[in-house]
């Protein structure tokens, strides 16, 4: 059985570079060396308060990337305009609200079916795939075929932050939520919170087709670089298939 991709967020090469409004570090020559190192796509996520990722980012990275683009982003008609205009491939659809820290849970797909479909549609007709980010939960994934997203990506995070038993119950729950959506046709991917330790049991689950990850490899780059760190996350995910 194939392994699962590597999708890499760079969001956070962004992070580093804005705490002191330099050129440096350059989410553009990051997104290179991912791709050399074995990414099969770059995730970048247009904050509506752009405290990372800019729109000259996304930009250039439309213009630069090599390999596709995942460009996250609210479900608002400012970022649906923006997507159109840039045409990745892939956009996923997260929640956000500017207090947050980082992303804390689904896209409430149930909850705005009208909305939801409507701006699937939209991007649709762009020529853009649509993935929504949501919770593993039944109702949500009936929801994402309701709307006609072609792809979800489970958020991993609650399993990423869960200890022992409340860990492994989280994996049982993303494996049936896998199972379930991969039957009613969707494309499966899962993120949020994925680390060097805690991946390979989300890589393992058969109908996963690509891992978002982000937070970690950066973090990793700081001491081993970010082609070692790409290519160290890319192997523990082939491995983890057997
Ligand atoms: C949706 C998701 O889990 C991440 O891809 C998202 O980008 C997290 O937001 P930050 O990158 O701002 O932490
Ligand atoms: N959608 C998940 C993603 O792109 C990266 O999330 P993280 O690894 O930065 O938590």
């Amino acid at each position: 059985m194939s392994a699962a991709l590597l999708g890499v967020n760079i969001d956070h090469i962004a992070t580093l570079r804005n705490a002191r409004g330099v050129a440096y570090p350059e989410p553009v020559q990051a997104a290179a060396i991912a791709e050399q190192a074995g990414a099969a796509g770059i995730t970048v996520h247009l904050r509506e308060d752009r405290r990372h990722i800019t729109d000259r980012d996304v930009r250039l990275l439309a213009e630069t990337i090599q390999t596709r683009m995942n460009l996250e982003m609210a479900m608002t008609d400012e970022m649906v305009n923006i997507a159109i205009a840039t045409k990745p491939a892939y956009v996923c659809l997260v929640p956000e609200k500017r207090e947050e820290l980082t992303t804390e849970g689904g896209l409430d797909v149930a909850g705005q079916l009208e909305r939801t479909r409507d701006v699937v549609a939209k991007l649709s007709a762009a020529g853009i795939l649509v993935s929504l980010f949501i919770d593993g939960d039944q109702q949500q994934i009936e929801a994402a075929k309701e709307v006609k997203a072609p792809y979800i990506e489970l958020h991993t995070g609650h399993y990423a932050e869960a200890q022992g038993t409340a860990q492994t119950d989280a994996l049982q729950q993303l494996q049936q939520a896998a199972r379930f959506a991969a039957g009613l046709g969707l494309v499966v991917n899962a993120g949020h919170g994925l680390h060097y330790h805690n991946t390979q049991a989300i890589a393992a689950i058969p109908e996963i087709y690509e891992l978002n990850i982000g937070h970690a490899i950066i973090g990793r780059a700081v001491f081993s670089g970010l082609h070692n760190a790409v290519a160290e996350m890319k192997q523990l995910i082939e491995q983890a298939r057997g």
